[in-house]
């Protein structure tokens, strides 16, 4: 087998994550080289949703998966559109690194009124508003994007009082042991993450040169697997993407034999589908929960989204007119 070629964004994130997936399969005795890649949601500066949003990170790599410039793509799952892309496999999801947010410039209980959150996700700014209605806080909420520095840089210069960060993303940077601003891991009862956050997709074209495929499955790791398909599914099922107010949790409960228990836990921000703005109350936020039984983990994620779908319906109809 020749040198693989690892291909990933510029980032410094997805760098990293390139490296990770790398030095694994180095240990395994495979040669690797990283090739980076330009993507339009790197060097655009304009907000997600101007730019196309969910996967504008992706497409450039895939396409160099497509004309085997690279033989591997590493993405952050979090970024990939949930449709499967003809002709791209995804041949291996490794571990999981820490799903949960962090709150970064102040922790939770030192939310005060008039402070300002930069964050550009619908999903965090809905879920720390309710927080926010249910402690009597008056928050404000600003758009921000950019790279993981130029987020905590904006904390640093006091231009916003506080920011929303995968804790994936920090750790993977190694950046989280050594971070020198006031923050807190938030647990799930605030805020649930974006389906897959802290997963990674190591994606293949298929066919794939000779012994790819087979390389690569062997950084799979089940239970991750499994928790990501009912996330995704669940986002798939509603139309979402990763810009939707829908935060999205499975958690293994049990393995036993080849099967892997499954309880999903999502949050989906009443400004779902409709144009009105979020009107800050805790009741903005739908809660499901739902637990698999013989169930696939897509057929969980897909059957929990179809009911959500439903009470989202009804509230529509029955709320004031
Ligand atoms: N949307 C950007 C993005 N895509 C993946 C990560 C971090 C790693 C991950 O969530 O897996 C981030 C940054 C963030 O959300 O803070």
């Amino acid at each position: 087998m020749t040198v693989i070629r690892i291909g990933a964004r510029r980032s410094p994130l997805a760098v990293a994550q390139a490296e990770w997936v790398r030095d694994r399969l180095v240990s395994v005795g495979v040669e690797c080289e990283i090739i980076g890649i330009d993507t339009q949601g790197d060097t655009d500066r304009r907000h997600l949703t101007e730019i196309g949003g969910t996967g504008v990170f992706a497409m450039a790599v895939r396409e160099a998966l497509v004309d085997v410039r690279i033989d591997v793509a590493v993405h952050s799952m979090k970024d990939l559109p949930t449709a499967p892309m003809p002709g791209l496999e995804i041949a291996a999801v490794p571990e999981r690194e820490d799903a949960r947010d962090v709150l970064v410039g102040c922790r939770l209980a030192d939310l005060a009124d008039g402070m300002v959150i930069g964050t550009g996700s619908p999903r965090r700014q809905v879920q720390l508003a309710a927080y926010a209605a249910a402690h009597d806080l008056d928050l404000e909420f600003r758009p921000i994007r950019g790279n993981v520095d130029t987020r905590l840089a904006l904390v640093r210069s006091g231009e916003i009082s506080a920011t929303l960060l995968a804790a994936a993303g920090l750790r993977r940077l190694g950046r989280y042991d050594s971070l020198d601003l006031p923050h807190e891991l938030l647990p799930f009862e605030v805020m649930i993450p974006a389906a897959s956050q802290g997963a990674l997709a190591v994606e293949i074209a298929d066919p794939a040169r000779p012994g790819v495929r087979e390389l690569v499955a062997r950084l799979d790791h089940a239970p991750t697997r499994a928790r990501v398909t009912a996330e995704r599914a669940f986002l798939r099922e509603l139309e979402a993407g990763c810009l939707a107010p829908v935060g999205v949790l499975a958690t293994v409960k049990s393995g036993h034999g080849n099967g892997i228990d499954l309880t999903l836990a999502a949050v989906i921000g009443k400004t779902f589908g409709s144009t009105s703005d979020f009107d800050g109350s805790p009741d903005a936020l739908l809660g499901i929960e739902g637990t698999s039984e013989a169930e696939t983990a897509a057929e969980l994620g897909a059957r929990l989204a179809r009911a959500a779908l439903v009470r989202i319906d009804d509230d529509k109809t029955s709320g004031p007119a």
